[in-house]
Formats: C-alpha cells, structure tokens, sequence
C-alpha cells in the first residue's frame, strides 16, 4: 500500500489543471466573477437517436458533500505546486453555486445544454472534470441499455457486468444507470442494497463442476432454494443438462418455483427451440429460457429474427462497458462571463472544426410538443430571457446548420428542460425514487416519434437554435475574427521591426571582409 493520506473527500477527483486554472484566478482577482458553464456533447453515442440523461443524482451527492479535507489540504501543500494563501482559501471552500439539469431520465440529443453551472468563475470551473465524468460515463449506460430494452420488447433484462466493468465504480454507477435505461434486475448485490434494484441471478458452470454432474449440481440447489434456474449447457445442453434440469423439477414438485434454464455457450437459436420443446412436452409450458453470453443489441436481434425461443436475457460485457463505443464526448464550456464593467458578457470557443465552435450565452432548452398528438418535434435552444411557450404566429424552427430546413409549429407546448436542481449551494431537486425515474425514462421515450427511436439509422431529431441565439453565435464569430485580425495585424508589425533590428548584425559577410 503505498498510500499516504486517507482518501476522504472527492475534491481532489479533478484535473490538475483546474487548480492551476484557479490559483492564477485566485491571485489575480477574478475568482468571484460570475460566470456560466454548460455541458453538452456533439455526436450521439452508438449512432443512437437520443441518449438517455444519468448521473443526476450522483452529482448533487457530490456536489452537496463536495470540499477539501484535511489531508487534501495537507496533500497539496506536499506538492509544492500551489501558493499556501491559495490552498487556504481552498481549505474553507465550499460550492455556492447553482446548477441546472433535466431530470434524470430525460431523453437528451446532442448539442444542447444537458447541465448548467452558474455561480463565482472559482465555483463553476473547479467542478467540471468530476461533472463530465460522472454524466459522460452514465448517461452512455443509460443509453446503451435503452438500446437494449427496445431490441427486447417486453422481456426479461438482467444486468450481469459486474465482472467485466471498469473497476467498482463503473459497475456500481453503471448499474444505476442500466436499470435507469430498461434493465429489470442486477446480479450486483451491493447496487441492490444501496440503489433498491431489484437483483436476481441464476448459478455459474462452477455449480455443476463441483458437482460433477447437472442432476446433482440441480438436485442440491433445489435442496437450498425456492426459486430455481438451472444452468444446463456446462456438458451438453440438450442431452444431459435439459434432461437433468426436467428431472429434478419433477422430482420437487411444488417444493420449488422451477423459473427455467439458463443457456450459456452455442447456437442460442438452435438450441432455445430444442430447449422449449422438450420442457413443453415435459410439461413445464411456463419454465422460462434464460440466455447470456456476450450478448448486445445486435446479437439479441438476430436471434429473435432466426425465432430463438429466449424469454430472459442476461448481458454483461457489451453493456457495461458500453463495448462499441467506450465513452460519451461530452464537453463543459464557459458561454457567459462577468466583464470589468460588472456585465455579463457571452463567451465563444472558435474551432476550425465547424461542429467545435460552441453556442455562447446562457441558454435554456424547451422541448416542443404538439398538442395535437403529444409527440416531440425537437428542441429549441434559446437565450435565457427567450420564452418561447405563447408566439402567437407559432415557433419558427430552423436547423442551425441548414437555414433552410424550416418549419413554423403552431399548437404546441413548450416545456423548459433545464431545471433547477442546487441553487446558490442548496440542493433543490426532490430526488424520486429510483423506480420513478426508470419510469420517467420510458414515458419521456415514449413521447418521441418511433423513427427516433430505432436503433439502426434513426431519423435526426431536430435541435434548433432560436434565431436570437444563432445570431448572437454569428455575433461573436464576427468579432472574433476582428480580434484574431487585429492581433495578428499588430503582431506582424512588432515582429518586422523585431527582425529589422535582431537581423543588423547577422549580415552575409562580405568578399572585403574575408581579405582582411
Ligand atoms: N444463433 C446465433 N446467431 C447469432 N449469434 C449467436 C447465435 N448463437 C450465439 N450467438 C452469439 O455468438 C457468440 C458466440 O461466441 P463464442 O464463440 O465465444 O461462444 P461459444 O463458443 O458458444 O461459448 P463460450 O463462451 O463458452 O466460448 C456470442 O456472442 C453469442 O451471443
Ligand atoms: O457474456 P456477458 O454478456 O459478459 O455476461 C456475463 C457472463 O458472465 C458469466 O460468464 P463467466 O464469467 O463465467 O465466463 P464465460 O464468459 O466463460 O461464460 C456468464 O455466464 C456470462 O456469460
Ligand atoms: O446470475 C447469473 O446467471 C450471472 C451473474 C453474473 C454473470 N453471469 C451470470
């Protein structure tokens, strides 16, 4: 171990450079300037059509504890990279700021704010690394399972990664996130106790090793449960494992809930159909398929295209590691920011990469829903004093990358995304039940028009910038290409005059002065 301080506080679960970033505010004056920050990511995960919003209550718990302990104080004097009247202020430091976020399983699209942070520069900078962590890796789950859910339809949805996952966090957190996205159940104990998710689980090959042989390896777990799933493919699926698994069910009756069988390995299409036969003509018609292994999506499609007789799925690997696609871009960027004057002044990063350019200002998201058939017909981002709920000529949207693809909405309802969830420091937001909010995930889905729903080339949901907002963007291109102009202007006239005066002495010598 070769550990020196306790590990005591999540302060210090940032990037270097956001201290850094705030000593030179600190000492240079400016850390109680007000400011906002917004997160938003640009592609959708897993070519998806939406993404599903998690993490939410993660970050209040964070937020809500967040300060610097003893031994984080004592660990960045030892560093030797931060002056000591910083690092006390630090000491006393406490979030004040205030943040604003859907709810949590909202479906969310790319290129709109899916968090906001207003508060001190101080404040809302330090935050960002553990914001992006926690939501990128959330929300992609979250998504990756909604994938899931839509490909089985009703069926069973276990979530069985634990193994597999990046360390503890990811299986615990992603977890969450799976069962927030339509996973029913975890073989993840410890996400059962602190999250309330139901957990379920059958047995492993270890069982029937142990054993050596299914009947008793069966014979001995329905000595010591109820409910039963037997694991049959550990030697032969259909000659020893089925066979064994039917025997024992006879043999105890009613002493045990005989739920199914589970197939591990093989052609799952093949073998679910012999499986289903043979425990129908042993009469047991309501004994459940269970099939894991290395399942996703797209596995899971095609075996319910060839007519595999699956009734649960077990997945692992391929959801919580969101396999196809290992992280959520999301990025955290500075819009608005308080000037000398004491005005709030909007802020844009230039990229030569059209799709970087961010979206100054501070901004708020409304869905639009037709009143008419209660489906979503995008999102509107708009400045903050923008309300966009009663135009009495209807919502002209446009696609800020194509003017040209317009429409004016008329009988609608607007509904603001962004709520607030911690003001000036205090958490405001009624954390439901987790229940609630897996069911919050699925009505909200359900409001959008199945052709964004699809897992293979979805329609794109429209996300439009109100025209206030797109031309204060076009704004502040303008006038970061007259700044960029007027630097690099003087810039080339210092640096001739740089050259005319370092070049004096660096003269070809001539033919005269090498006969001297
Ligand atoms: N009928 C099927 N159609 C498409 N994919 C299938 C079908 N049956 C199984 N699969 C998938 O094919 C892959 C088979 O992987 P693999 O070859 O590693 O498994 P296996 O050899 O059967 O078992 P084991 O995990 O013990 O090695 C898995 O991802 C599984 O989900
Ligand atoms: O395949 P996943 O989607 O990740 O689901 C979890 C896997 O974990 C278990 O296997 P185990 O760890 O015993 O190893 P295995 O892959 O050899 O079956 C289980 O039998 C699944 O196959
Ligand atoms: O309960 C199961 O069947 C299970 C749990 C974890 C991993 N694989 C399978």
């Amino acid at each position: 171990m070769t550990q020196q301080l306790p590990d005591d506080s999540l302060a210090l679960h940032t990037d270097a450079y956001e201290l850094s970033m705030m000593q030179t505010y600190f000492k240079e004056g400016v850390y109680q300037r007000h400011a906002v920050f917004e997160m938003y990511f640009r592609k959708l995960p897993f070519k998806n059509g939406y993404a599903v919003f998690a993490g939410l209550e993660r970050i209040l718990h964070y937020l809500e504890n967040l300060h610097f302990s003893a031994s984080d104080i004592d660990y960045l004097r030892s560093t030797g990279k931060f002056d000591n009247d910083f690092i006390d202020y630090l000491a006393n430091w406490r979030f004040k700021g205030t943040v604003r976020a859907p709810r949590e399983g909202e479906p969310v699209f790319n290129n709109e704010p899916i968090l906001q942070v207003e508060g001190t520069v101080f404040d809302a900078q330090l935050v960002e690394t553990p914001l992006l962590n926690i939501i990128n890796y959330q929300t992609l789950i979250a998504t990756k399972a909604s994938r899931m859910r839509m490909v089985v339809g009703d069926q069973g949805l276990l979530e069985f990664g634990t193994r597999r996952a990046q360390e503890l966090d990811a299986a615990l957190w992603g977890t969450r996130a799976a069962y927030i996205g339509g996973f029913d159940a975890t073989s993840n104990v410890r996400a059962g106790k602190l999250f309330g998710i139901p957990i379920s689980g059958t047995h492993a090959h270890s069982l029937v090793q142990i054993y050596r042989s299914d009947y008793e390896a069966f014979k001995a777990y329905a000595q010591t449960h109820h409910d039963c799933v037997f694991l049959v493919d550990t030697y032969d699926t259909l000659r020893s494992g089925v066979p064994s698994a039917i025997e024992v069910a006879r043999e105890f009756g009613d002493q045990i809930n005989f739920q199914g069988v589970r197939i591990d390995s093989g052609d799952m299409a093949y073998l679910s159909k012999g499986v289903r036969k043979m425990l129908d003509a042993a009469g047991f018609p309501d004994a459940k398929i269970y099939a894991s292994n290395d399942l996703d999506e797209e596995t899971i499609t095609s075996l319910k295209q060839q007519g595999a007789k699956i009734d649960v799925w077990g997945v692992g690997t391929k959801l919580i590691t969101a396999y196809d696609q290992p992280a959520l871009g999301g990025v955290y960027k500075v819009v608005s920011i308080e000037n000398d004057q004491g005005e709030m002044t909007d802020t844009i990063k230039i990229s030569s990469s059209a799709e970087k350019i961010s979206t100054p200002g501070k901004k708020q998201v409304w869905r639009i829903t037709s009143n008419e058939d209660g489906k979503s017909q995008g999102d509107y981002v708009a400045l903050w004093d923008e309300d966009p709920r009663n135009y009495p000529d209807g919502l002209y949207m446009f696609n800020p990358d194509y003017p040209y693809l317009n429409k004016t909405i008329h009988n609608y309802t607007a509904r603001p995304i962004l709520q607030d969830v911690v003001v000036d420091g205090e958490v405001v937001y009624h954390s439901p039940a987790l229940s609630e909010v897996k069911a919050y995930a699925k009505e909200r889905l359900s409001a959008l028009w199945a052709e964004y729903r699809r897992n293979l080339n979805p329609q794109v949901y429209p996300v439009d910038l109100s025209n206030k907002a797109w031309q204060n963007k076009m704004n502040l291109i303008d006038e970061v290409r007259d700044y960029v102009k007027v630097v690099s202007d003087a810039y080339a006239v210092e640096d001739a005059a740089y050259q005319a005066e370092h070049s004096q002495g660096d003269e070809p010598t001539t033919g005269e002065d090498n006969a001297q």
